[in-house]
C-alpha cells in the first residue's frame, strides 16, 4: 500500500529565482506525491537549516533516501522520525531542511494518493474541511523583502467579516488592486516586492495611510468586515550592539518599540501584528501582549520559528497569543503539527504561513484546513501565492 519505493530529488526554480529543492515520492502501489521546499528571506535565528539546494539533496539522496525506502508513507512519523534519523542533527544542518520538508511534504501526498483522500483530510482526519483559514493578504511590502521601500515588512489585508474563503480570497485581491489605485492617485510608483505586494518608496507612516484607505474602499464595496495587520519582521529591524529598533535615522528602544505598536494597534484597529519585537525579548513580547492582546493577534514567526520548545518558552512567560507555523522552518510536517498542537491546548491561535520564496506547492492551503487554522499568510497576487489561494478555493469546493 503505502510503503515508499522510491524517492526522487531535483533542483527547482522558486520565486525569486532561486535553486531550490523538489521530491518525488512513489509507493508500492503506486501512489505518488510531490512536494517543494520553500525559502525566507528574513529568516529567524534559530530556524532550521537551509543548505545550498544541490547539497541538501546530495546528502539526503545519500543519508535519508535509503532510510526511507520500506517505510510506510502513511505513517507520517515514521517518514519524519527517518529523516531526523538521516539527519542527526537537531537542526537539519547535515541533509538540509529543504529536502527534509520536501520529501516529508511528498510522503504524505503519496500516501494521500494511495489513500484516495484529499491532502488536509488525509492530514487532518475524516472530520476537518468545514472550517477555513482567514486569509492575510500582504499588499504593501517592505522589509527584507523589497529595498528602499518600507521599513515594516509587511501590511496585510485581513477580511475578517468574509462569509466564505473565495469572498475573501478576492476581497485580498481587491485591496492589493485598492493600494495601487490609492498611490496613483498620490502619483507615487510602486514596482513589487518578493510576495507580490507593492513597495512603494514611502514612510510606514504613508503606508498606514494607504493601506487604512484601500480597506476602507474595498470594505464600502464587498459589505463586509475588512481589517488589515502587519508582519514587523522587527528583529531585521533590531540592532544589538546599540540595543534598539532602527528606523532609517530614527531609532527606538524596547519600550518605545512596545507603545510604538501598542498606538497603532489601537489607531488602526489592527487585527495582527507579527514579529513586533525581536526574536530573543520574551519579556518585550510578554508586556506588549499584556497591553493588547485582548484586542488583537500578537503573533511569533521568528521567535517560535514553529519549534515546540520556543513555543513552550513563550507559553511560560506569556509572550504572544498566536504561532506562525512555517514547516521549512522546523524540517517535517509532524514537527509542525507538534507546534499546532501545543498552541492549540494553550489558547495560541495558529496563523500557517508561505515564504517569501515560494513555488507552485500547495501543501500549506491543505495543512490550514487540516488543523482548522484561524488563518493562513499566503500572499495576494502571483502565480506561487495563487496557487496556494486557489488551491482553498477548490477545498472549499470539494474540488480536490
Ligand atoms: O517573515 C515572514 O513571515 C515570511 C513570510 O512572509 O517571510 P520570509 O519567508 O522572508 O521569512
Ligand atoms: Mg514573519
Amino acid at each position: 500500500m503505502t510503503r515508499i519505493t522510491g524517492v526522487s530529488l531535483r533542483r527547482v526554480l522558486d520565486s525569486r529565482g532561486n535553486s531550490t529543492v523538489e521530491a518525488d515520492v512513489l509507493t508500492e502501489s503506486g501512489g505518488f506525491g510531490r512536494g517543494a521546499a520553500p525559502s525566507g528571506a528574513s529568516t529567524g535565528e534559530y530556524e532550521a537549516i537551509e543548505l545550498p539546494a544541490s547539497e541538501s539533496i546530495a546528502k539526503a539522496r545519500e543519508h535519508a533516501v535509503p532510510r526511507l525506502e520500506g517505510v510506510y508513507a502513511g505513517d507520517q512519523r515514521a517518514v519524519d522520525n527517518a529523516l531526523r534519523a538521516a539527519d542527526g542533527t537537531d537542526d537539519f544542518s547535515a541533509i538540509g531542511a529543504n529536502s527534509a520538508v520536501a520529501i516529508s511534504m511528498a510522503a504524505a501526498k503519496a500516501a494521500a494518493d494511495v489513500l484516495g483522500a484529499p491532502l488536509y483530510q488525509h492530514l487532518g482526519g475524516a472530520f476537518r474541511g468545514e472550517n477555513f483559514p482567514v486569509p492575510l493578504g500582504n499588499v504593501v511590502g517592505g522589509g527584507e523583502h523589497a529595498k528602499e521601500a518600507t521599513h515594516i515588512q509587511e501590511f496585510l489585508a485581513a477580511p475578517v467579516g468574509a462569509p466564505s474563503v473565495s469572498e475573501a480570497v478576492f476581497a485580498n485581491a481587491a485591496v492589493h488592486a485598492a493600494v495601487a489605485d490609492v498611490l496613483d492617485e498620490r502619483g507615487v510608483p510602486a514596482a513589487k516586492g518578493d510576495e507580490g505586494a507593492w513597495a512603494p518608496p514611502i514612510s510606514d507612516a504613508e503606508a498606514f495611510e494607504v493601506v487604512d484607505e484601500a480597506v476602507d474602499r474595498v470594505e464600502a464595496e464587498v459589505g463586509f468586515e475588512i481589517r488589515f495587520g502587519l508582519d514587523m519582521a522587527a528583529a531585521e529591524l533590531y540592532d544589538d550592539d546599540r540595543e534598539a529598533y532602527v528606523y532609517g535615522d530614527e531609532t527606538k528602544s524596547a519600550d518605545e518599540q512596545i507603545e510604538y505598536v501598542a498606538g497603532l494597534v489601537d489607531e488602526y484597529d489592527l487585527a495582527y501584528v507579527e514579529d513586533p519585537l525581536d526574536e530573543n525579548d520574551y519579556e518585550a513580547f510578554a508586556e506588549l501582549t499584556d497591553r493588547v492582546g485582548d484586542r488583537t493577534l500578537i503573533c511569533g514567526d521568528d521567535l517560535f520559528v514553529t519549534n515546540v520548545e520556543r513555543l513552550e518558552d513563550g507559553i511560560e512567560a506569556g509572550a504572544a497569543n498566536s504561532i506562525l507555523i512555517k514547516p521549512n522552518q522546523i524540517g517535517t510536517l509532524s514537527d509542525a503539527f507538534d507546534a499546532v498542537e501545543l498552541a492549540a491546548r494553550n489558547g495560541y491561535e495558529t496563523v500557517i504561513s508561505h515564504r517569501s520564496g515560494e513555488t507552485e506547492d500547495t501543501t500549506i492551503a491543505h495543512l490550514a484546513v487540516a488543523t482548522d487554522a484561524g488563518y493562513i499568510k499566503t500572499g495576494t497576487v502571483g502565480g506561487e501565492r495563487t496557487a496556494k489561494l486557489n488551491e482553498l478555493v477548490r477545498i472549499a469546493d470539494d474540488a480536490v
